[in-house]
């Protein structure tokens, strides 16, 4: 659904991201690995259209290099960030309901509905916010804003899903719920998820790019990657190092 082609962003002489070629299918969560410095959220701020980049970013067709950012979302590029960013004073309802109404005027957006479109009902339930329709999104826990603005990238229409560290802050429920709502909305999507928790991404990647050094040092499923020298070397060994230190020691 996107293909990325010897993308390189230059920060006055600094290749941040350095060559690299990311293909994003249709049905697939792909994760985005790699050590801090890698690239990986320059790299995603390059396909939205954050950062000026070298190289080409194709989507339906169209080359997306020099578009504007809301050029890029209207094409069906929803991104996340690290810290979610909801509207913190509007229900979920509204803010879903925001979300899904491109075109409409401002006072028309933020006028209390009787009744919600059917695809603002949907995506509620879809992520588990089915009960919260009235609840301010200011006083959601952190894991239901995370799952609010993924809502709202789908009311949106968004096809190809940039996850920043969704999981980032979340208990371990919170998390198996994020990785199968990716699942079910990989299905006729692409996701692309940056992450650090390994074991997040053992159980929930079809894909595994990782990166490097603003260069691509390894791509596949999750055992290539996990059994790529290379890649134990840079980055699962360090990991694995840090969170396993008595194991590391007694090695
Ligand atoms: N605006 C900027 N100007 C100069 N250097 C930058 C800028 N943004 C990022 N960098 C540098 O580019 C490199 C890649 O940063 P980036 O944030 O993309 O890495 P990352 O893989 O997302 O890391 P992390 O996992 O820590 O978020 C880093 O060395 C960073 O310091």
């Amino acid at each position: 659904m996107l293909i990325c082609k010897n993308i390189e962003v230059d920060f006055d002489g600094f290749k941040a991201v350095n060559g690299v070629d990311l293909t994003l299918d249709r049905g697939e969560v792909h994760f985005l690995i790699g050590p801090n410095g890698a690239g990986k959220t320059t790299l995603v701020d390059a396909v939205t259209g954050l950062a000026k980049y070298s190289g080409s970013v194709v989507k339906d067709g169209e080359e997306l290099r020099g578009k504007k950012v809301h050029h890029i979302a209207r094409k069906g590029i929803g991104r996340t960030f690290q810290t979610a960013t909801v509207f913190e004073d509007l229900t979920v309802a509204q803010n879903l309901d925001i979300a899904a109404g491109a075109g409409r005027s401002p006072w028309a957006l933020l006028r209390r509905r009787k009744h919600l479109p059917a695809n603002v009902v949907e995506t509620m339930d879809r992520i588990g916010l089915g009960k919260e329709a009235d609840t301010p999104a200011g006083i959601l826990a952190h894991g239901q804003k995370q799952w609010l603005e993924i809502g709202m990238l789908l009311v949106g229409d968004a096809d190809v899903l940039l996850l920043d560290e969704p999981i980032a802050g979340m208990g371990h429920e919170e998390r198996d719920t994020t990785g199968r709502l990716l699942h079910d909305i990989a299905a006729d999507r692409a996701v692309a998820v940056v992450e650090h928790d390994m074991d997040f991404m053992r159980a929930f990647a079809d894909r595994v790019t990782v990166l490097h050094a603003g260069a691509v040092l390894a791509s596949g499923s999750v055992d290539e990657v996990s059994g790529d020298p290379r890649v134990q070397a840079v980055y699962l060994g360090t990991a694995t190092d840090e969170k396993e230190p008595a194991d590391a020691a007694t090695a």
